[in-house]
């Protein structure tokens, strides 16, 4: 049988999280530190480790079917390459900062600036839209020393929590685009790698969905249910099962995992008790 090729980072932000998400799928990747390459045991995949940055040009090629890799570099060199799935991990933020102590109105303040970044097609086609024609200077790492050194007066780069930027008295004054981690798609994946492909994304969305979602529990009266149930935004609709003391049921159901502290309080008012919540290990529709 055909083995699909994926490729993902072979070292740095994105290889741990896409390798889980692999191993959630219940694919086994037998793991000897620095292969370059790796076969699954019980599924048909092949895993090559590349540099998030080269890979676009392999997805191009057809040289790997299929790749985990940030957003934010297909946008910079990959905007032919499909994207299948968004994938919830390594979110940031590409975007403009300066010096602290400048002041800043519009983006048109950065007309013919030196600007210092790993992502001139990305700076280049936005400030496009503005008219404003900056001066690009091409830094492959620690791009927000630039402004310090005088080598720049402003940056473009990714920024997460903000501390990269703090540190280096930098502020941040446009966010270009947002990113995360993305399943992208060869444009030469062939059909049987696409069936491959297929199956790979239904365990993914599965998984994705379990991780979104949290499964609870809880005890009521029974003149509560129809109040409680109001407040479940389920996948159908709750379970109600009796319990063995007469005029009491145990209401089962799931939700999403960002809202379910506000969700508890509420069904504690309205006379749920003994709540559990529980992880789902994957959820298909
Ligand atoms: N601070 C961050 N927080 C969240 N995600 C990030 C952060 N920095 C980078 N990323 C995301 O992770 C991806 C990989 O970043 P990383 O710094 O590990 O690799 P790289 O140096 O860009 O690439 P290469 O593998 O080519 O060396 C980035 O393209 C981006 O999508
Ligand atoms: O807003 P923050 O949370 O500080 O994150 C932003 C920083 O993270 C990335 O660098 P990384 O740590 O990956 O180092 P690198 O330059 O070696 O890739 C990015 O290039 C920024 O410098
Ligand atoms: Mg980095």
């Amino acid at each position: 049988m055909k083995k699909i090729k994926i490729a993902v980072q072979k070292s740095g932000r994105l290889n741990e999280d896409s390798l889980k998400l692999l191993k959630d799928c219940g694919i086994s990747i037998d793991n000897g530190k620095d292969q370059l390459k790796a076969i699954a045991s019980n599924f048909p995949l092949e895993v090559l480790y590349l540099r998030n940055g080269d890979i676009p040009q392999y997805l191009r090629d057809g040289v790997v079917d299929i790749a985990i890799i940030g957003e934010n570099v297909l946008i910079e060199k990959g905007t032919d390459i499909g994207i299948a799935e968004k994938l919830g991990f390594s979110k940031c933020r590409v975007s403009i900062a300066i010096p602290k102590e400048n002041t800043y109105n519009s983006i048109e303040d950065l007309d013919g600036m030196r600007i210092a970044t790993s992502y001139p097609n990305t700076v280049l086609n936005y400030f496009k839209k503005y008219n404003v024609t900056p001066d690009i200077h091409l830094i492959n790492g620690s791009v927000e020393i630039a402004p310090n050194i005088g080598l720049a007066d402003a940056i473009c780069d990714i920024v997460s929590s903000g501390s990269t930027l703090f540190k280096n008295n930098l502020k941040e004054v446009e966010v270009m685009l947002k990113s995360e981690a993305v399943l992208a798609v060869s444009p030469k994946i062939s059909s049987e790698n696409q069936k491959n492909l297929d199956k790979l994304q239904f365990r993914i969305q599965a998984v994705l969905r379990a991780r979104k979602s949290k499964y609870i529990l809880m005890n009521a009266p029974n003149n509560k249910i129809e109040a409680i149930i109001k407040l479940l935004p389920g996948m159908r609709s709750p379970t109600v099962l009796p319990l063995a003391e007469e005029g009491w049921s145990s209401i089962h159901t799931v939700i999403e995992k960002n809202s379910f502290w506000e969700v508890l309080d509420e069904l504690k008012a309205q006379g749920a008790e003994g709540l559990l919540v529980i992880p789902i290990e994957k959820m298909v529709l």
